[in-house]
Parts: C-alpha cells; sequence; structure tokens
C-alpha cells in the first residue's frame, strides 16, 4: 500500500483526493492536514466520507508526513515550496495541485504570483504533471506541478493543432468558463450564491495567473512562442470549465476530427467526441474526463475546439490521482473509473 499525506485537506481539492483515493485500492491515507480544524474527523466535516477514513485533522508536520510515500499538497501557492524541500530531501515523492511549480521562469512566475520564490532549483527539477504530454517524465519524477484547470482544458484543446503547426500561433484565443468551485472553499464573497447565480461574468481580462502558464504549454507544443488571448468567466455551477477555443488555419482543409482521433486514440481521460457534437460540463462532472469537440465553422480558415472538464476532477485532484498512479507504476486509471454524474 502506498502511503500517502495530503495537506490541505479542508479544501475542495483536498475533500476531493478524500473522495477519489476512497476508491483507490493501492493507496492508505495516513496524513491529512487542516490549521483551523485541527482534531476534527474527516467524516464529521464531510459527511459523504463516513465510513471511508477514520482520519482526524492534524496541523501540518514535515517530520509526520515525511513517513509518507507521497505527499499532496492541495494548499495555496507558496505553501508547498515552503516543505516540499525538506520532504524531498527525505526521500518522500511530492505532487502540488497549487502553483508553486508550474511556471519554469522564475521571475515569471514571481511577477504574476507576487512572491519570491525559496526554491528555484525544485522548480527546475519539477515535471508539469500533464500526462498526455509528459507521461514518460512522470514515471521517474519526484516533485510534480499539477496543471491548473483552465490550463489543462485549453491546453488538451489546442495541442493536436500546434504539434502539427496547422493554425497560426500569433493569434490563439481561449474563451474560458469555470464554475464557482474553482475559486476555493476560502474564497470571497464574490462566490457566494446571491453573487454568482443567475449571472455571468468576465473576470482578469487584462491578465490571469494562468496566462504565462498556459503560454509556456502552449509553446512547447508549438516550438516558438505563442501569442493567447485568454478570457476566464465565472459562471453560475458548482464544478466545470469550458473552454471556447479559437484558432486560424494556415491551410483550411478537412481531417481535423481524424487528427483529434489520432492524437488522443490512446489517452483514457480525453474523449474526442463524434462530429458536430457539443460536449457539455455535465457530462464529465465528477469524471477525470476531458471532453473535446473540434469544428470548421462554414468551412471557413476558423477553427473551433470546445473543451470541457470538472475543474475539481481532470483540473485538480483527479489529475493529481492520476500523476500518482504514473510515478508508482499503477494502473493509471486506478480510482479514476468513476462516469460523469448527470443530470
Ligand atoms: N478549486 C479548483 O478548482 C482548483 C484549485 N487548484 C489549486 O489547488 C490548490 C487548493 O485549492 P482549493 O482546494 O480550491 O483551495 P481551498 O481554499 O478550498 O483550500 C485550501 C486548503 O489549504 C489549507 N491551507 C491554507 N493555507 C495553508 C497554509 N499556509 N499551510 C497549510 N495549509 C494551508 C486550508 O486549510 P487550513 O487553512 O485549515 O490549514 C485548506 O484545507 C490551490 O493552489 C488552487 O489554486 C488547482 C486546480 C483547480
Ligand atoms: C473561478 C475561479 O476563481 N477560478 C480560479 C482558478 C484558480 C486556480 O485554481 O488556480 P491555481 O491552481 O493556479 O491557483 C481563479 O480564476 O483564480
Amino acid at each position: 500500500m502506498i502511503k500517502v499525506g495530503i495537506v490541505g485537506g479542508t479544501g475542495y481539492t483536498g475533500v476531493e483526493l478524500l473522495r477519489l483515493l476512497a476508491n483507490h485500492p493501492s493507496v492508505e491515507v495516513q496524513v491529512i492536514t487542516s490549521r483551523s480544524e485541527e482534531g476534527i474527523a474527516v467524516a464529521d466535516m464531510f459527511p459523504n466520507l463516513r465510513g471511508h477514513f477514520d482520519l482526524c485533522f492534524t496541523v501540518p508536520d514535515v517530520d509526520r508526513l515525511a513517513e509518507c510515500d507521497v505527499v499532496f499538497f492541495a494548499t495555496p501557492h507558496g505553501v508547498a515550496m515552503s516543505m516540499a524541500p525538506d520532504l524531498i530531501r527525505r526521500g518522500v515523492r511530492v505532487i502540488d495541485l497549487g502553483a508553486d511549480f508550474r511556471i519554469k521562469d522564475v521571475s515569471l512566475w514571481s511577477q504574476w504570483y507576487k512572491l519570491e520564490h525559496t526554491c528555484p532549483d525544485l522548480v527546475e527539477m519539477a515535471v508539469y504533471g500533464l500526462p498526455e504530454v509528459n507521461r514518460q517524465q512522470i514515471t521517474d519524477a519526484q516533485l510534480i506541478a499539477c496543471p491548473g484547470c483552465y490550463p489543462t482544458a485549453t491546453q488538451l484543446g489546442f495541442l493536436p493543432l500546434l504539434e502539427q503547426g496547422l493554425i497560426d500561433h500569433r493569434r490563439l484565443i481561449a474563451d474560458c468558463k469555470s464554475g464557482v468551485s474553482g475559486a476555493g472553499r476560502g474564497a470571497s464573497v464574490g462566490a457566494l450564491l446571491c453573487e454568482t447565480s443567475e449571472s455571468m461574468k468576465a473576470y482578469a481580462v487584462a491578465g490571469h495567473r494562468h496566462l504565462p502558464e498556459i503560454r509556456q504549454g502552449l509553446s512547447e507544443a508549438a516550438g516558438r512562442p505563442v501569442g493567447l488571448t485568454f478570457v476566464p468567466h465565472l459562471t453560475p455551477m458548482i464544478r466545470g470549465i469550458h473552454s471556447t477555443l479559437y484558432a486560424t488555419l494556415k491551410d483550411p482543409k478537412d481531417g481535423l476530427q481524424s487528427l483529434f482521433e489520432e492524437r488522443y486514440k490512446d489517452e483514457p481521460f480525453v474523449d474526442v467526441m463524434p462530429e458536430g457534437s457539443h460536449p457539455e460540463t455535465r457530462s464529465v462532472k465528477g469524471a477525470n474526463t476531458c471532453r473535446i469537440s473540434v469544428f470548421r465553422p462554414q468551412n471557413d480558415d476558423t477553427v473551433v475546439v470546445l473543451s470541457v472538464i470538472d475543474n475539481l476532477v481532470k483540473g485538480a485532484a483527479g489529475q493529481a490521482v492520476q500523476n500518482m498512479n504514473i510515478m508508482f507504476g499503477l494502473d493509471e486509471a486506478s480510482g479514476l473509473g468513476i462516469v460523469g454524474l448527470m443530470p
């Protein structure tokens, strides 16, 4: 059994990790931390987990965490980088769901996250945990930087087109909608029901911190720096990301459907839908699936890709478990065989 620790067990991604690991045949969760809920039983706080975990929340303690084989950080940025160096020195494998190790240019990271990075050497050794791109490196990684939610949906949608050099890489547009759980359980008043229901709004149009992360991944796929306009929106749903992606084809022609099908044919968690289908966020609710459709409206030179995920699953905890499975040589789908919840 793989011994697991989770730092940040009371947040939305932390409790989602527990939900997925409750059905995982090869892991035992040994430590689950919360500073504010110390001593409280996990199942008292999250009744959906009654009967699955006997654990109580404890304050983060590196010595206890060091007894685990792998530690997940489901914490705000800045937390993993304060504890990961010690854990890694002691041979623990670390999977960060936050942003501390995602951006290779540390000064760019500091600029967007408004924080000095305390362990740039670890940024260099970290593997970006998008299995559809980095599966081989994930196998041997000691430190995984899990992609953000918008970056997961957006990169999976654009990758086949950029890898084949089919689109103008200088003018990509990602128009993305997120459910409110994306803001975390500790979110401010803007995430309240009265503030978000029956309404929709764009935010961070001038620049969102996922922009440099998405640009980094897409530029690697294109083999040169891409130009990207990224506009996130808050929508009145609990879970889900819907990315509508636009690009201009260099040489408009048929074959996009088979390009996507071929690119993802061996990927257990990317579902390319039949031609003409429109993926719905509810079809991936609770599941580790990214569901994608590709269109060329009116046979013109614009390609439109629709890409949906559950922000808490393929966009966070599910992807983290998928990475763990790869790192430990387990079946990649272990604990992740959950079908989306409809209606
Ligand atoms: N929500 C989402 O859809 C996604 C989130 N992420 C990323 O995952 C991470 C967690 O997000 P989410 O679950 O939404 O966040 P939440 O705000 O819901 O939860 C944060 C958790 O971290 C703990 N925590 C906060 N500060 C510290 C600290 N200084 N030291 C130790 N523990 C701390 C909190 O518990 P306590 O304060 O009691 O210790 C809480 O359990 C973030 O980096 C987020 O950006 C990534 C993809 C998607
Ligand atoms: C709806 C909503 O507020 N979404 C969050 C997503 C952030 C997130 O999860 O980002 P990191 O993993 O990079 O910290 C936001 O836009 O900030």
